[in-house]
């Protein structure tokens, strides 16, 4: 076992009735890493992140991350373990504020609120004043959220997922929806956001994963049918292949 890798997925499979949606599959992710996985409608990506947050059972393989088997832990434990994922569709608290939002999502708060001694600390305070320079919205705190852009909305719950300091932060389509400038905007954050941990972002967009401009997975079918730097990829015969004929 390699202690560099942060996720290692080895020969992981989950079937629907038979039908294999992940078949045999060896992923691994290395702690500062940002990995891009594309692949054409039903190739298993979205499966793939229900298998890594415990959302779906597999039905075969290993998840080890930081060294411990995921594979039958309960989906909180997941997160406790320091897996975080955002799903395709913004889901922040629209009647409040985006420092309210973002205060709400910092670990214990939901239980600590409910009592009456919840401290305000000057440290979660700068924590979310950082957080909200990183995700671009530093002059929207004291906003409602429900007034934010459809790609405001997506960084604020990109923050509310970094208050939480996971250490892999799987993203399910970002970008979709978004704006030329704010999906730039957003290639430039996942940038930044590995810088202290392991992204893992699905994508259909090429031109984002291009602007990304990492290591690619491409996925066909429940497998791996190349993988390596986006323009590498980008020319594989079989990726076209895969590509076109969809
Ligand atoms: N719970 C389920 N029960 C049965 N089949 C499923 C289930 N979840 C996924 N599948 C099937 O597994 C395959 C992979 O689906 P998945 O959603 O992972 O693909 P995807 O690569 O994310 O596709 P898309 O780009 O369209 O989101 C599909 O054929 C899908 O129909």
């Amino acid at each position: 076992m390699n202690n560099a890798m942060l996720l290692e997925i080895e020969d992981l499979e989950v079937s629907f009735d038979g039908f294999k949606a992940i078949d045999g599959l060896n992923f691994y992710v290395e702690r500062h890493e940002l990995r891009v996985v594309i692949g054409p409608n039903g190739a298993g990506k979205t499966t793939l992140l229900d298998l890594i947050c415990g959302k779906t059972r597999a039905t075969g393989g290993r998840i080890t991350f930081n060294n411990r088997e995921l594979t039958r832990l309960a989906e909180h434990r997941i997160v406790q373990a320091g897996v975080g994922r955002k799903f395709q569709t913004p889901s922040v608290y629209e009647n409040l504020t985006v420092y309210q939002n973002l205060e709400l999502s910092s670990p214990g708060a939901r239980s600590v609120l409910s009592s009456l001694f919840f401290r305000r600390t000057p440290e979660l305070r700068s924590r979310i004043d950082e957080i909200a320079r990183t995700i671009y919205l530093s002059d929207q705190l004291t906003i409602s959220a429900g007034l934010l852009s459809h790609g405001q909305k997506q960084w604020l719950e990109i923050g509310m997922l970094l208050i939480q300091d996971p250490q892999l932060l799987m993203l399910d389509e970002p970008v979709a929806g978004m704006s030329v400038p704010e999906r730039e905007a957003t290639a430039a954050l996942l940038n930044r956001i590995r810088e202290n941990r392991a992204v893992i972002v699905i994508e259909h967009d090429m031109d984002f994963v291009k602007e990304i401009g990492r290591k690619v997975t491409v996925l066909h079918q429940g497998r791996i049918i190349a993988e390596g730097p986006v323009e590498k990829v980008a020319a594989d015969e079989r990726v076209i292949e895969v590509y076109l004929g969809h």
